[in-house]
């Protein structure tokens, strides 16, 4: 008797795109709210019940420019917390380089690989999670530039991590806006959850 996947979303739209996509009989899919502490939260709360072979975070993104264009699937080899630390006149100081804990959380490697080899078109690297949507190029810019391996920033996978607390974990997220100054009127859903039902399609083959 296989236990299912779970997959949580943010928001129930993007829970939609991926019942879209996933087999019902396998995957258990949950939107639990935007942000990261929600995410914990929710997941946690989830994981609890201890019926879950493993936990997925899935939504849309934002994509750095170069790195992961408007439509594209993204799968993060980590997830990183990209504002919990402390601003410095220097800079801005990871809660790893203040001592208290760690900001990135490694996808497990298996799930991973096995996401890859079921995706073949989505783009591996670094997912940055943060409290705030990117809406200036200032920040934008900063944050291409501390986070070089990353290709999308979201608002939850680090906090779903955190919950997952060592069962198996992965993020996958699908591009809807470029990160920089902010046009949400510009942001495409329609494709962004069109790409997320085509990708939750593999996520129990990959898992199962
Ligand atoms: O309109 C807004 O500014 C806004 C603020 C908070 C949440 C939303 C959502 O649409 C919630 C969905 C989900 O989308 C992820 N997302 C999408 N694009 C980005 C981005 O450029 N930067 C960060 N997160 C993004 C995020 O995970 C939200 O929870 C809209």
């Amino acid at each position: 008797m296989h236990l299912p996947l779970l997959v949580v979303t943010a928001v129930p739209a993007e829970a939609d795109a991926v019942r879209a996509g996933a087999d019902p009989d396998h995957v258990v899919v949950a939107p639990v709210g935007v942000g990261p502490a929600a995410a914990a939260a929710g997941t946690a709360r989830l994981l609890a019940t201890g019926r879950y072979r493993a936990v997925i975070s899935a939504g849309i993104a934002g994509g750095f420019p170069g790195r992961a264009p408007v439509g594209a699937t993204v799968l993060a080899t980590r997830s990183i917390a990209g504002d919990l630390g402390a601003e410095t006149p220097d800079g801005f100081l990871t809660v790893d380089e203040l001592g208290f804990g760690e900001s990135v959380v490694n996808a497990d490697p298996t799930l991973l690989q096995a996401l890859t080899t079921e995706i073949p078109g989505a783009i591996v690297g670094d997912v940055v999670t943060l409290s705030t949507v990117t809406g200036t190029q200032t920040t934008a810019d900063r944050l291409a530039k501390s986070y070089p391996q990353a290709v999308a920033e979201a608002m939850e996978g680090y906090g779903v991590a955190v919950a997952a607390a060592g069962l198996p974990f992965a993020e996958l997220r699908t591009i809807s806006n470029p990160v920089g100054p902010r046009d949400r009127a510009a942001w495409r859903l329609k494709e962004a959850f069109a790409a997320l039902s085509t990708a939750s399609a593999r996520l129990w083959t990959a898992c199962g």
